[in-house]
């Protein structure tokens, strides 16, 4: 009746029920009677009963309450992992504080379980390689311009682009030069959860939320607390789950499954998606107030394809890492190679060129790789299926497939093309063909 004056209190009379209790409620603590049988007062059942208890949740926070107390018994207590030790008759006051002070212990134990987690995100991130955003074609320097202006404000980005134009990088870009730079970056592939799991897995649950919820679980969200949410593949989401995300993205403050709590969460949103968004509001396959939620401001990284300038130096960049890697040290690329890939489409974007180097490193016999079949599996007339926007665009292609035909020969495709060598070259120049 006491303690029901301050907290939630249940009471059970038969200790055998303990386990059960335990598995379906999350109890901050338990306060353990030692004798439970007439006549026995030894303490014995009390003991076993605290074993128990530490079997089902090794974090719980137990005080043992007897009226046969002895110091003996209290140390041994201690020793078996009970958290305090009341003598009856106890003195209200006194029952208080002590039943304060395990909760708080309590509350640290939940704060490094936390931690830990966190900890083992940051060890991820420290542990992926740091890859350097790469490129100089002026596509991609406006991305980069535009990067280092957003980083440093709070404003929800979203990134849009093809499957493997470096969007993921780009959002680790952004939060490396933010001012949330040493907190935790958690990364979300939203097109990986599925429809039953995505409220555990972003806001997490409490044990007993659902059947298997065993122990509570911290959700992304909260583990992204004071760094940068980076939720991939926006795109995927069905309305009903369109939704919930929009709720906490209003409120700021997320509810744990099975919880009545509401924790309120201080991140940075970033998000991507291959899919034409606005397009998909257009069709009502998304949600108006979401997208003008998510997309502050628009990050859009072109396709590999229109930035054929970049091709060298991020083959070469891949060079070096592959070469490393699998110690093949010396391989190149011949230079009537680079050019064909600089005519192949690349659907995969540079996601697949790193693959064709990483293929083309182990497979080959060669030190210098003359034979495009080893990098790229398509034929490089792929490059058709693109109709190029500008007039500009189209001037490369032409130029492209004039030296194709010419096999690279500088002189023969000036003059299929009706102009001087030198006015190719610069033309060649401006387009970033070697
Ligand atoms: N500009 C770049 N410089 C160096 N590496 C890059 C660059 N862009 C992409 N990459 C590399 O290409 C791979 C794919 O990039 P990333 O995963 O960021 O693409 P994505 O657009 O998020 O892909 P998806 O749409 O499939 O999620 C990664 O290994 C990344 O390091």
């Amino acid at each position: 009746m006491f303690l029901k004056q301050e907290f939630s209190v249940d009471i059970e009379q038969d200790p055998n029920n303990i386990p059960d209790r335990l598995r379906s409620t999350d109890y901050d603590l338990i306060l353990l009677d030692m004798n439970f049988k007439a006549g026995i007062n030894d303490g014995e059942e009390g003991f076993n009963w605290l074993n128990e208890i530490l079997k089902v949740d090794p974090q719980a926070v137990v005080v043992l309450i007897t009226a046969y107390g002895e110091i003996d018994l209290a140390v041994k207590a201690m020793k078996q992992g009970a958290t305090d030790f009341v003598l009856k008759p106890w003195k209200n006051q006194k029952l208080l504080a002590t039943i304060l002070s395990a909760l708080q212990l309590r509350q640290s134990k939940k704060e490094v379980e936390k931690l830990k987690v966190t900890q083992e995100r940051l060890q991820d991130e420290i542990d992926q390689p740091y890859y350097y955003f790469i490129g100089e074609s002026p596509a991609i320097q406006r991305v980069t311009e535009l990067i280092a202006r957003v980083a440093a404000t709070d404003a929800n980005i979203l990134i849009l682009g093809e499957n493997g134009t470096g969007k993921e990088l780009v959002a680790r870009a952004i939060h490396r030069q933010s001012a949330r730079k040493d907190k935790v970056f958690i990364s979300v592939d939203l097109g990986a959860i599925t429809e039953t799991l995505f409220e555990s897995e972003l806001f997490g649950h409490v044990k007993g939320a659902f059947t298997d919820a065993k122990q509570d679980k911290t959700g992304r969200f909260e583990l992204a607390s004071h760094g940068t949410i980076f939720l991939d593949e926006i795109g995927n989401l069905s309305l009903p789950l369109q939704s919930k995300l929009l709720t906490v993205l209003q409120n700021r403050k997320i509810q744990r499954l099975g919880s009545p709590k509401e924790t309120s969460i201080d991140f940075r949103l970033i998000c991507a998606t291959n899919a034409d968004l606005h397009q998909m509001v257009f069709e009502k396959s998304f949600r108006q107030d979401l997208l003008y939620r998510i997309n502050t401001v628009e990050v859009r990284i072109p396709p590999l394809r229109e930035r054929i300038e970049d091709i060298p130096l991020l083959t070469n960049h891949f060079l070096n890492i592959y070469t490393k890697k699998y110690k093949r040290a010396g391989i190149k690329i011949d230079k009537s190679v680079i050019a064909k890939m600089q005519k192949y489409y690349w659907p995969g974007n540079i996601r697949e060129l790193q693959h064709a180097i990483e293929r083309a490193v182990i497979l080959t016999e060669e030190k210098v790789i003359q034979k495009p079949e080893i990098l790229i599996s398509g034929n490089t007339a792929r490059r058709e299926q693109h109709s190029p926007k500008t007039l500009e665009e189209m001037e490369k292609i032409f130029i492209l497939q004039s030296l194709d035909e010419n096999e690279g020969n500088v002189t023969q495709t000036a003059m299929a093309l009706g102009m001087t060598r030198t006015a190719l070259y610069r033309r060649m120049k401006k387009h970033g063909i070697q």
